[in-house]
């Protein structure tokens, strides 16, 4: 078995960390990389195989594209005829299936939206898988996939823009979030380790009670929330502020930006 990654950047190195934590061998994973530092440190962390992109690509089973949606036409076009049979799985945000294989001349292609916490195995992945796949190659993606986490199957590749709005680039809202929460527990006075503990583990512990309830979301929230008291206060002027609706707005705005991708970066050039 050998999987060959495109591109050694966050995305693929949370992957790769996620693969080789959970049974695949560092000699089945290559990555193609031009940054030598990313190439080393790829090399050292996982025991996996590097090369630079002027290299001949090793034969795989899969191909995994982990390189900017605005560099793939380049790169796909440069790396066609070394694909061989391989199945090509893309990460890049936006870049549509027909566009892949138009460019890469690789008819079956599976394209996947992961998130970092693949690196800790707490990833979900979006994943759509084009007409022309088999099941061993849905098999082999769902293998690699669930490495890193969960999966998500898609019927409709449109759905992936949602994917992408809400787990793809949802991570850095949490992060968002805790950076928000350790920045008022700063502003309460308390020391940067303090103010760290504090707003990581009230989110650890909330995520994990709420993982572990039978009640929703809602229903814990009113839980912490007494008639009268500190909470109300807080929500209140959370809600004032429309944070929800802001939230919802802000998902919807990377959507429209992963559709615009789409759009943008799939036409063939004139
Ligand atoms: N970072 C994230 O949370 C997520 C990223 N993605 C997608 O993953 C893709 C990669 O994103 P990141 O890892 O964040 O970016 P990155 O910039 O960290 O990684 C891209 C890597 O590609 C390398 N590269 C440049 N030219 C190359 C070439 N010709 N051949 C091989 N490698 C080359 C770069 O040196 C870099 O290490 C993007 O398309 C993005 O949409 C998808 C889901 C989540
Ligand atoms: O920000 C981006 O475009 C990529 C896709 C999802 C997360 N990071």
């Amino acid at each position: 078995m050998r999987i060959t990654f495109i591109g050694g950047g966050n995305m693929a190195t949370a992957m790769i960390g996620g693969m080789v934590a959970r049974g695949f061998a560092g000699s089945e994973v290559h990555v193609v990389e031009p940054d030598a530092a990313k190439r080393a440190e790829l090399q050292t962390g996982f025991g996996v195989t590097t090369s630079a992109p002027d290299e001949a690509l090793p034969a795989s089973d899969a191909v995994v594209f982990a390189i900017k949606p605005q560099q793939f036409r380049t790169v796909a076009e440069a790396l066609a005829p070394q694909l061989g049979n391989a199945l090509v799985v893309s990460i890049a945000a936006g870049i549509r299936s027909d566009a892949i294989a138009r460019w890469s001349g690789a008819e079956r292609v599976i394209r996947v939206m992961p998130n970092t916490p693949a690196l800790v195995q707490a990833g979900i992945s979006g994943a759509y898988a084009a007409p022309a796949t088999t099941d061993a190659d849905r098999a082999l993606a769902t293998r690699i996939l669930e490495s890193t986490g969960e999966i998500v199957w898609v019927e409709a590749e449109s759905d992936l823009d949602g994917v992408t709005a809400i787990s793809g680039s949802g991570p850095a809202y949490v992060f968002y979030f805790i950076e928000s929460l350790q920045a008022a527990a700063r502003a309460q006075g308390f020391d940067t380790d303090t103010a760290r503990r504090l707003a990581y583990q009230t989110f650890a512990g909330a995520v994990k009670l709420a993982q572990q309830s039978d009640d929703d979301a809602a229903t814990l929230r009113q839980k912490v929330t007494s008639k009268g008291g500190t909470t109300e206060r807080a929500i209140n002027a959370l809600e004032n502020s429309q944070v929800r609706s802001t939230i919802i707005a802000a998902a919807a705005a990377a959507a429209a930006r992963s559709k615009e991708l789409g759009d943008e970066l799939g036409r063939d050039a004139e």
